[in-house]
């Protein structure tokens, strides 16, 4: 007779992320789950084992590999992930996020341990409902499910599969920032192939090893995934991260009516860059209604903002005409121009006259990003190009010249991509220069001034936002609901201190997404799209945000 030697299988609780609490088990709760014996005999609080955790933490050597330890906490016990994230937040945002996030993408295949969220394939479509049910999730229990086909992750470009962990990314910021309840919320990988050669040719790759599917059947699969997801989980807000600038304003346009979709590049950026905007115009004295913004980089996220700050022009006191003239959009081609045939749809309202601009440029060639600021005079100059070190010393000398406190906002991601870091911006202009940048940096000193640097990246808004929505049940993102997050945001920071930051700071990121939340929850009952009633809306918020706590009474769920 053969005697088994593998002890028996860990009971399903210590192996389960969501009830899991280790060695913070008490005794007694021990005995009531089968965990006699499986467990040092100690007993610690949840502060000890994150003060355990946190030190090794700090004993993983790089970003990278403490995203990879911060990710195993992940899938060993959630309360002390998101405990220890809440706790350090200004420090482990750019390790669980943006920068880091990028790396982790790059190394998904390599680094994988296990799976988190849901793999949706564009070669298994019938597969979407299948995948969804094996949650064992009813309609009721799900929020908010982030969604991306990686085709444009920050400004890296297409990552395939490994794009699951923007989506993971995301959702780590909504739970630490905004405290949405992490277990009713999904993400997801719709899986539809990649262009990326480095990818296909490497044999751990791990997602469908062919070039991206386009066309009819990517859009079909697109509005399986809508229709599936929003039937199964009807109270879910979808959010779409990180498509390609073909697809993520169409999504958005084509069914932006018909599900409760919002997108975070175009929308939740355009309304966080309004925000550092707002902040800015005050101190530099020229009315909204007459900046001039160039945009480098026109896509997804660079008109996105466009659209916004023109309606912010517009609301004070522009026409609908001056706005958009006041809006210059230079891509690849150089400055866009109506008779360029290669034009996106969303950039043609904002394409000069090609007579307005013939003697811009010298020679024959495009209009440069510099030609375009000597001639522009631009006020704003924003970057979403991911064109690295773009923002010159010349181009910030040539808008200086031009204007008294230039509104310089290079905000492509991750480090790589910026087009100019803030101290350069502040030496070029002398000290003149409005920054916000995409991701951290530290102050800047400048002539005994400290400049503290705003972080103008989503997050500093799409958490309240997707907070105030979930509290008010708001089956929209309405445009009004996107204004009041902004304004919220720009009305947390006092600008009256010189090097005073445009957005507030990420350590107090959790009070500032419980007011962004207030502001939009008061917002979506204004414009008619609460479905909830909301007697206090401050105490709605509140009572909503999950904590990262051990549920008292010894329940494990
Ligand atoms: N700070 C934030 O919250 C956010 C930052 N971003 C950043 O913005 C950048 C762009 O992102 P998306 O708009 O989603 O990408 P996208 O691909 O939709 O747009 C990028 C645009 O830049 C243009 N471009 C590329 N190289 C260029 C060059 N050398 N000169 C001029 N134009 C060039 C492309 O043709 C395209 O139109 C990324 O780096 C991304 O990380 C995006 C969303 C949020
Ligand atoms: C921050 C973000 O969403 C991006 O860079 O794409
Ligand atoms: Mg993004």
């Amino acid at each position: 007779m053969t005697v088994p030697r593998e002890a028996p299988a860990a009971p399903d609780v210590l192996s389960d992320p969501v009830r899991n609490r280790g060695v913070a088990f008490t005794h007694s709760e021990r005995a009531e789950l089968g965990l006699i014996g499986r467990l040092p005999s100690a007993v610690l609080t949840l502060d000890q084992q994150a003060q355990r955790a946190y030190s090794q933490l700090r004993r993983q050597t790089g970003d990278l590999a403490k995203n990879v330890y911060l990710e195993q906490l992940h899938d060993r016990n959630e309360v002390l992930y998101y405990r220890l994230l809440t706790d350090h937040l200004a420090e482990l945002l750019p390790v669980v996020y943006d920068p880091t996030v990028g790396a982790a993408i790059e190394t998904y295949s390599h680094e994988y341990r296990r799976p988190r969220g849901v793999f949706l394939s564009i070669d298994q479509p019938d597969s979407i409902a299948t995948a969804f049910e094996s949650l064992g999730l009813g309609p009721d229990d799900v929020d908010l499910i982030v969604c991306t086909d990686a085709e444009e992750i920050l400004g890296i470009g297409d990552w395939g599969v490994g794009g699951i962990q923007i989506a993971v990314g995301k959702l780590a910021v909504y739970t630490a920032a905004a405290g949405i309840d992490p277990r009713r919320v999904i993400p997801v990988s719709l899986d539809v192939g990649t262009d990326n050669e480095t990818l296909l040719n490497d044999p751990l790759y791990l997602g469908n090893r062919h070039a991206r599917v386009r066309g009819a059947a990517y859009d079909a699969f697109i509005a399986r995934y809508l229709d599936t997801a929003s039937t199964l989980f009807p109270n879910a807000l979808l959010h779409f991260e990180d498509f390609g600038p073909g697809n993520a304003r169409r999504i958005l346009v084509t069914y932006g009516d018909r599900y409760r979709i919002f997108n975070d590049d175009m929308q939740g950026t355009g309304a966080i860059t309004l925000a550092a905007a707002l902040s800015a115009v005050k101190v530099s004295t020229v009315p909204m209604r007459e900046q001039k913004l160039l945009v480098f980089g026109a896509g997804t996220a660079g008109v996105g903002i466009a659209d916004q700050l023109r309606d912010a022009m517009i609301r004070d006191g522009a026409t609908a005409e001056q706005a958009t003239a006041q809006v210059w959009l230079v891509d690849k081609q150089g400055l866009l121009t109506s008779d360029m045939t290669d034009l996106r749809d969303y950039q043609q309202p904002y394409a000069r006259d090609p007579a307005e601009v013939k003697h811009w440029g010298v020679d024959s060639g495009p209009i440069t990003l510099l030609d375009a600021v000597r001639h522009v005079k631009p006020t704003i100059l924003l970057g979403t190009s991911t064109a690295h070190g773009a923002f010159t010393r010349e181009v910030i000398e040539t808008m200086s010249a031009g204007t008294r406190r230039p509104i310089v906002f290079p905000i492509s991601n991750p480090t790589s991509r910026i087009e100019a870091m803030p101290a350069d911006v502040i030496a070029w202009s002398r000290g003149r220069a409005l920054v916000a940048v995409g991701i951290p940096v530290a102050p800047v000193e400048y002539e005994g001034v400290t400049y503290q640097i705003g972080q103008a990246n989503n997050a500093l808004l799409y958490p309240g936002l997707g907070l105030g929505t979930i509290v008010a049940g708001a089956s929209k993102v309405t445009a009004g609901m996107l204004l009041a997050a902004a304004e919220a945001v720009a009305g947390q920071v006092d600008v009256g201190m010189p090097g005073a930051a445009l957005v507030p700071p990420v350590e107090n990121l959790r009070a500032s997404s419980a007011t962004t939340a207030v502001a939009v929850a008061r917002a979506a009952v204004a414009d008619g799209v609460a479905t909830k009633t909301l007697d206090n809306p401050v105490q709605a918020v509140q009572d909503a945000m999950w904590q990262p706590v051990y549920p008292a009474g010894g329940q494990t769920s």
